[in-house]
């Protein structure tokens, strides 16, 4: 049996991993807020817990691992953008609208992520969904007596449990004294936060014991994981900017309606996806989507091995240096384990290293040590969602080219035929005096890192160490065709 390893928030200690029922293990990641395309930050959580779930997948059986990710799909943003819809003359209405907007969103979504290679979870259940499980379960928190009615909203009175702060690790005075928190008239206490609020008549809104209102964001993963995973279940995940205060939250609403349950035994928070030293969010716009890189050229199976080539547990920056990298080394991959049969197993080293807190850079270091034994090598990189079949299009692109010069004939090969066909298009441009394909043609070759040297006589190609190849190799096919 594998032991694994994880690094669990609310006792800040690595500690060895035991399923509550290793015949259903459970777990439980924060989805989206759907009003928009996910930003790469956004993917993080999701190739995290995709990386997870092989695991668990691997060790306990896939038919004893139940995965479950929300979306929220309640939000103010959602409604802005149904509104602008209806502003802008849409016929539908509004309720319409809103479901249109989440609906092409979680669509995105769903496209962004498989392309990454990350799994559908088992569940993904919308808020909207589970309405009533929420209202049931606020209806027992102010019957414990750990929440109250003021004014159309219900709060979660936060003194009344005692380890409030616990997850995150900070006292509820220590909380207000850092916190910006809203202070409004009917809540006892400053960080007392919303379970329940009123609606505007022109809003999305459900009937409740409080009036017509709709939920606060916490209560809806309290709700759902409990709904779909019970009222203890063994992992609970997001990025760190969840454990407060949605994760301490969740804590305080789960505990109080069951105190006899455990809730979550883990939680794993990964760190950010940052731009410059900051968290990468739509709020402070510095984001690209995943969407912009997989359209940029970028393959999805690229993009993961980046975000897998650091600890979940590190902060990380997205670099274009750091993609080309990962396409260089995915294509040599690709290329060696060609008409490879996947070994049965992956190497032992590399579920060790995935086992101990979800080393991913350490599990690569063992791929690269196993370009000798291509059946382990494909076998171990399909444990990370690497190399999955169908997933390499965009490399049987560029090995359709190789076959088509006549089988690989080798870099040099490719370069004297470029530098044929350069020959022939700059002498029509000096015929033409239009340059334009020459400037296009010497900087494609510039930006794939070859040297270009043009003398009045020709022009020579130099491969220079960290010449893109597969790059060079599909500009000798644009211009082959
Ligand atoms: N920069 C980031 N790096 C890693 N994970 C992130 C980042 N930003 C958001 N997340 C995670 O993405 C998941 C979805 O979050 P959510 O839908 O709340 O994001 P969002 O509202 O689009 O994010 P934001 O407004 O913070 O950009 C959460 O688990 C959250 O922790
Ligand atoms: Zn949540």
């Amino acid at each position: 049996m594998v032991d694994i390893r994880l690094t669990n928030t609310r006792t800040r200690k690595k500690e060895a991993f035991t399923p509550i029922d290793a015949h259903d293990v459970r777990m439980y990641l924060c989805g989206p807020t759907v009003y928009d395309r996910a930003h790469l930050g956004n993917a993080r959580p999701v190739l995290v817990f995709d990386v997870l779930l092989r695991l668990l997948n691997h060790v306990y059986g896939a038919d004893h691992v139940t995965y479950v990710r929300n979306f929220t799909d309640v939000d103010d943003k959602i409604n802005a953008e149904a509104q602008r819809r209806k502003a802008a003359g849409s016929d539908l209405s509004l309720e319409d609208l809103i479901v249109e907007r989440t609906d092409e969103t979680i669509a995105w979504y769903h496209a962004d992520m498989d392309a990454l290679g990350a799994a559908r979870p088992h569940h993904e259940p919308r808020a909207t969904e589970y309405i009533a499980q929420m209202i049931a379960m606020i209806e027992t928190l102010i019957a414990n007596g750990n929440a109250y009615a003021a004014d159309g909203h219900v709060l979660f009175d936060v003194r009344s449990f005692p380890e409030y702060g616990r997850l995150s690790g900070r006292s509820v005075d220590d909380m207000i004294a850092g916190a910006r928190v809203e202070v409004a008239p009917f809540k006892r206490d400053p960080m007392d936060f919303v379970l329940w609020k009123p609606s505007d008549a022109d809003l999305p809104g459900w009937d409740s014991p409080w009036g017509r209102g709709r939920p606060g964001w916490h209560i809806e993963c309290s709700a759902m994981s409990e709904a779909l995973l019970g009222q203890s279940f063994d992992i609970h995940g997001g990025g760190i900017d969840l454990q407060f205060p949605h994760h301490e939250n969740e804590v305080a609403q789960s505990c109080c309606a069951h105190p006899k349950a455990e809730f979550a035994r883990v939680w794993l928070h990964n760190e950010m996806l940052q731009v410059e030293g900051k968290k990468m969010s739509k709020s402070l716009g510095n984001f690209f989507t995943v969407r912009d890189l997989l359209d940029g050229g970028n393959p999805g199976e690229v993009i993961r091995f980046v975000m897998l080539s650091t600890h979940y547990r590190k902060p990380m920056d997205w670099t274009q240096a750091k993609a080309d990298e990962a396409r260089d080394i995915m294509w040599e991959w690709r290329k060696l384990t060609r008409d490879v049969q996947p070994a049965a197993q992956p190497d032992p080293r590399v579920v060790e290293a995935i086992a101990n807190d979800l080393n991913t850079p350490g599990a690569i270091a063992v791929l690269h040590g196993l370009r000798d034994d291509p059946a382990l090598l494909l076998a171990s990189a399909r444990f990370l969602g690497l190399l999955q079949q169908g997933d390499g299009d965009w490399m049987n692109a560029d090995l359709q080219v190789l076959d088509s010069l006549a089988e690989y004939r080798g870099i040099d090969d490719v370069l004297a035929q470029i530098e044929a066909r350069f020959d022939d298009i700059r002498a029509e441009a000096m015929q033409s005096k239009d340059f334009s394909r020459v400037d296009y043609l010497k900087s494609a070759l510039t930006d794939a890192g070859l040297e270009v040297r043009m003398s009045k006589a020709r022009v020579e190609l130099i491969l220079r160490p960290g010449t893109n190849q597969h790059r060079v190799v599909g500009i000798a096919d644009e211009l082959a065709s």
